[in-house]
């Protein structure tokens, strides 16, 4: 063990262990985790750094895993659909698997959307992985869901749709699973009796299932990518194919072909709510592992000098905890907006199961919203983590840039991130209730009393302060008083109608103002949502420490958007300039328990697979044992050399 390490973890005032069972929802749950991390031991799963193989060899060896997964699952008889997710992000480790789209987005849809006798058929096949699925909504041409142009259209003599892309564009591009599954779930305008009803969700065969070669439909991979080159993203160009009416999920066509309407329409986009809300976690996780890397490292590298002494641990520098512990923070905020989340999804999604639709708008509006907002922010999170450690951080050993290329796209995809804070119309909404007096519940409770309260943009020095930046309540009302923000983007749609424009190009003309509210909504549940946490902590010395780190991230984010609080009379310039003095101070306190607050995260040294962020700190010997395994030092000169040197 590195001794600056040992003495990093000797320096921590609180008890590890109890943080790790706070993050994992109680002990048991640890305990199961770890039992089942023990997964990791198992020589069957033993593999190649992916670093070191061909795009091919990548797939193939991701299909291997995926299969002895499926094997593994049966023979321990983890059927638990949590226990199964922690399960395969213990084996996946930093990477996709090939069948991930099966699991996240197939079943589910099939969960959700299938009618008793669709589920009769199509859960066992499924759940048997004799059926392998992916989702294939979004075209070449298109993402925007009423602009998809593949069509189902009801034929009532064969009793059949009739599936097809029409166009270049409207061929399905990147589904996951191109190569690997044999069905799909194909999104699609549906019509009958010569009428457009609108998207639909279709069950399509695509190849044979003993030979998997293609049925006549043409399927394939579209080719390298940023990342996520485990995965066969795919894309599908339907000819006019046929399937059975009951093919269509959520059955909404008679054998006459009449057309029955949903609940609501908005139920087919189901799914994407359902992995919007799981992002909001995977972020926390993406970050925790990108900061138990970066810190672990910066706690047994040394580097210049601070005084004259022998080089300081380069966690030491200010600037270097002052790049750190915010993101930090954040992985602990994030933690547990994504547990309320999870709570939240199941929550309403249980209500809309029994036929309770009302807080389905709601749900939607906070995962999109919540989504864009966490998935941003980690994004540019595992970069500044990558810079922090230097060269080493460059290096594919690190994982910080795997870490990076795998996360990237979650910015993109299941709502590209500015479409998705767009989708603040329910803000704007509810905004326009509160002020004609209408009492609004949960979280949108807040603007009922905004037009008391009436935040405007003012000299700062003709207000007083409202805020004291050392009590953290006061610093969730300031974050709530500037999600009044979406006050501005309501009035700027208002001015734009006003200039006899349309409703849409008012939207439009107002768009960075609502996403602008959007984010500041969103910062504002972050910051509630992790102060409210606290009050559940009973540990003293865990409040303490966790205390500091909501406070740090409260006041980084005021500092960060210090436009906003000041134009809002929020705080005071005086005021403003005490905050950076109290983030220092907020660093100092954090120093001590750094190492201890990544560990906390406990990730098995398999999964975080970064020789940087050892757990044992032993980062050179590793480096360069890792380097040898290098395909370029198979042999002592290189074919290169005999071919164009010589
Ligand atoms: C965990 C690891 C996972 C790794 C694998 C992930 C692989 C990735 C897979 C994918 O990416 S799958 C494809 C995902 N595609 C998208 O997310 C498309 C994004 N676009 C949209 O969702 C929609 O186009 C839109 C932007 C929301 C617009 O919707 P639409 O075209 O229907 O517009 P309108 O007809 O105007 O309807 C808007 C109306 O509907 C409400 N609404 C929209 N979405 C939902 C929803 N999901 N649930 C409930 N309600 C929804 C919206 O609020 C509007 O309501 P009103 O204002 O009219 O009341
Ligand atoms: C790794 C990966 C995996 C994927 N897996 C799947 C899958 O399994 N199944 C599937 O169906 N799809 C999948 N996708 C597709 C994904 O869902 C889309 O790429 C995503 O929804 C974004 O759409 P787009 O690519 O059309 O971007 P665009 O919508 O073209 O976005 C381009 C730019 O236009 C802007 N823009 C677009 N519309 C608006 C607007 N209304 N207002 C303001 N700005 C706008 C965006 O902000 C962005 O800056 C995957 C994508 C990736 C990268």
């Amino acid at each position: 063990m590195n001794p600056d390490i040992v003495k990093e973890r000797q320096n921590a005032s609180f008890d590890v262990q109890k943080l790790t069972y706070i993050l994992d929802g109680g002990p048991e749950k640890t305990k199961r985790r770890r039992e089942i991390s023990l997964v990791l031991n198992d020589p069957d799963f033993d593999e190649e750094d992916p670093n070191f193989l061909s795009r091919s060899e990548r797939y193939e060896q991701a299909v291997r895993k995926s299969a002895q997964m499926i094997l593994k699952l049966r023979e321990y008889g983890i059927s638990d659909p949590a226990e199964i997710n922690c399960y395969k992000s213990v084996v996946r480790g930093n990477f996709h698997e090939s069948l991930g789209l099966h699991y996240v987005m197939f079943l589910p849809t099939l969960y959700s959307q299938c009618d008793q006798e669709q589920s009769k058929k199509w859960l066992p096949l499924a759940t048997s992985f004799e059926v392998l699925g992916t989702y294939a909504q979004t075209e070449l041409g298109h993402t925007h869901l009423r602009g998809l142009e593949t069509t189902a259209t009801f034929d009532p003599t064969t009793q059949e749709f009739v599936l097809n892309s029409p166009t270049v564009t409207s061929i399905k591009w990147w589904p996951g699973a191109g190569k690997t599954s044999n069905h799909a779930v194909v999104l699609a305008q549906l019509y009958t009796r010569g009428k457009c009803h609108g998207l639909h969700a279709f069950i399509v065969q695509l190849r044979h299932m003993d030979t998997h070669e293609p049925l006549p439909i043409l399927v394939g991979d579209i080719g390298p990518k940023f990342g996520f080159s485990e995965v066969d993203n795919g894309f599908l160009k339907l000819d006019h194919v046929r399937i059975p009416r009951e093919n269509m999920l959520m059955k909404h066509v008679e054998p006459d072909g009449r057309y029955v309407k949903p609940a609501s329409a908005k139920l087919t986009y189901g799914t994407m709510v359902f992995i919007r809300s799981l992002l909001v976690g995977l972020s926390a996780l993406v970050m925790a592992k990108s900061c138990t890397i970066a810190i672990r490292y910066s706690a047994v590298r040394h580097q210049s000098e601070i005084r004259s002494e022998p080089e300081p641990q380069i966690l030491d520098y200010q600037t270097q905890q002052y790049k750190l512990f915010p993101l930090l923070a954040t992985a602990y905020a994030f933690s547990f907006v994504g547990q309320y989340m999870t709570e939240t999804y199941y929550r309403i999604s249980g209500d809309i199961n029994q036929g309770d639709l009302s807080e389905l708008p709601e749900l939607h509006a906070v995962s999109a919203g919540l989504k864009a907002f966490t998935t941003w922010t980690t994004n540019t999170g595992i970069e500044v983590c990558r810079m922090s450690c230097g060269g080493h951080g460059y290096s594919r050993s690190s994982a910080l840039p795997d870490l990076y290329a795998e996360f990237t796209p979650t910015c993109t995809y299941e709502g590209e991130n500015t479409v998705m804070m767009l989708q603040t119309a329910y803000l704007v909404k509810s905004y326009r209730q509160a002020k004609a007096g209408e009492q609004l519940r949960g979280i949108m409770s807040y603007l009922n009393d905004m037009e008391q309260r009436h935040v405007r943009a003012h000299p700062a020095s003709a207000r007083p302060a409202l805020v004291d930046i050392n009590d953290l309540s006061d610093l969730v009302e300031s974050y709530k008083l500037r999600a009044a923000l979406v006050e501005s983007a309501a009035k700027s749609i208002q001015q734009e109608l006003q200039k006899r424009r349309s409703h849409e190009d008012a939207w439009n003309n107002s768009a960075i103002d609502l996403v602008k509210a959007s984010d500041a909504h969103c910062h504002y549940m972050v910051v509630k949502l992790f102060t409210d946490k606290l009050s559940e902590i009973g540990d003293p010395d865990i409040n303490l420490v966790l205390t500091t780190l909501a406070q740090l991230y409260a006041l980084h984010g005021i500092a960060l958007n210090s436009g906003d609080f000041l134009q809002a009379g929020l705080l005071t310039v005086p005021q403003m300039q005490q905050i950076p003095v109290r983030i220092k101070e907020l660093l100092c306190l954090i120093r001590p328990n750094a190492v201890a607050l990544v560990d906390a995260f406990d990730f098995p040294d398999k999964v975080l697979s970064s020789v940087l962020g050892r757990y044992d700190g032993n980062v050179y010997e590793n480096l360069f044992e890792w380097a040898r395994r290098s395909p370029l030092n198979a042999t002592e000169v290189h074919e290169s050399f005999h071919k164009y040197l010589k």
